[in-house]
């Protein structure tokens, strides 16, 4: 027999929240590689354009004095927006422009060593920007600094050399960065949905109604459902038997559910509906419908196959945990009441409960 809150998300080492800022850091950087960059940036502006700056002005180079300033300034903020927002896209666009700008000003000021900086600065546009825009700005970046500094490089001697190894270094960039897309698309998929029943997962879970929650206001209904008796079930088919009357709950739920409604495996025989705001008795009405489906579509050998569920309906403002909480407490009474039932918590205030068998 299960207990109550056992579904409780956040239980996993995984999805503990990192203490400190050394610590946020750290995961940040793991799980996101555009923050690794975002990082590196500000990395190149502490180590080599703020002392540059600081020597260019000494120098009495005001025009270099600014583009270093500028270009530490962007870099750095962007990284400070990143770190304050999470939103690391939007700061990986702003130093991928910063990147074209330095490498056109390198270009105008025309100081032939500068240049080397174009390769590392076109690498790094492939892990800030999706790879077809990152070709395009590198194609941008290495002719506006060809172009700038044609004497520096001493025309046409010098020129084919730098704009072809530049380009082999974007070349380069793209392929890695096309392989190591897919890559991660593959591993976001494989880690969102589960992998018997081909439904989100989870952490799927997690992740969406995190994002809705916060966006806030009312995020609908979440329903807790358990099948009923599946270790007898297991016992009485084998595991592969048992699977397979996972699978056909999961089809089954899939077909009854409505476009807008989500389905979820927390584990086990244990799923997640998630529904969008609607009024108590259309939610009611499309659980008792599946429960009709899966009595009469849904076979463990010949036998009928049912389930118990708790829903709770999500107040604005109220964490989504606690109304998963809420579901799942209700999922326990009807555990309780003996199985094959439906029982509601419908709000935070306590309204009573009600028993739908
Ligand atoms: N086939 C299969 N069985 C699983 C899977 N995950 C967990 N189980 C089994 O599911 C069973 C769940 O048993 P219980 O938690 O006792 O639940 P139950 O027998 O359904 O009892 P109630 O929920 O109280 O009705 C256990 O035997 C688990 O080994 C899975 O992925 N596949």
């Amino acid at each position: 027999m299960r207990t109550p809150s056992s579904s409780a998300p956040g239980r996993q080492d995984d999805t503990a929240a990192p203490s400190g800022a050394w610590a946020l850091l750290r995961a940040r950087v793991r799980a996101d590689y555009r923050a690794g960059v975002l990082l590196l940036g500000v990395g190149v502006t502490l180590v080599w354009l703020l002392p540059f700056a600081v020597y260019r002005a000494w120098q009495g180079n005001w025009l270099a004095t600014a583009n270093d300033l500028a270009l530490s300034l962007l870099l750095g903020g962007a990284a400070a927006y990143a770190w304050r927002t999470g939103d690391t896209r939007r700061a990986a666009w702003v130093v991928a422009l910063a990147i074209v700008g330095g490498l056109w000003a390198i270009g105008l000021a025309a100081r032939f060593a500068a240049l080397f900086w174009t390769y590392p600065g076109v690498l790094m546009l492939f892990f800030l920007v999706p790879p077809r825009a990152a070709v395009l700005l590198a194609l941008l970046a290495v002719t506006g600094a060809a172009v700038f500094s044609w004497s520096e490089l001493g025309g046409s001697e010098g020129l084919p050399f730098f704009a072809f190894t530049a380009l082999l270094t974007a070349l380069l960039g793209y392929v890695v960065a096309q392989q190591a897309q897919r890559q991660i698309e593959l591993w976001q998929t494989l880690s969102l949905l589960d992998a018997l029943t081909g439904v989100g997962n989870r952490r799927l879970l997690e992740l969406e109604l995190a994002q809705a929650a916060a966006r806030g206001g009312d995020v609908g209904a979440l329903a807790v459902v358990d099948l009923d008796h599946f270790k007898a079930i297991n016992d009485r088919l084998g595991h592969d038997g048992g699977d397979a009357v996972l699978r056909q709950f999961a089809s089954v739920a899939q077909a009854v559910l409505r476009k807008t409604d989500r389905l979820y495996r927390l584990g086990g025989e244990e799923f997640v509906l998630w529904l969008p705001p609607d009024e108590p008795q259309a939610v009611r009405a499309l659980l008792q419908r599946l429960r009709a489906a899966v009595a009469e579509r849904v076979r463990a050998g010949e036998a009928p196959v049912t389930f118990s569920a708790g829903v709770a309906r999500h107040t604005a403002g109220e964490p989504w945990t606690a109304c998963l909480a809420r579901a799942d407490a209700a999922l326990y009474r009807a555990k309780r009441a003996g199985r094959d039932r439906l029982e509601e918590a419908w709000d935070a205030t306590g309204q009573p409960a009600r028993t739908a068998d």
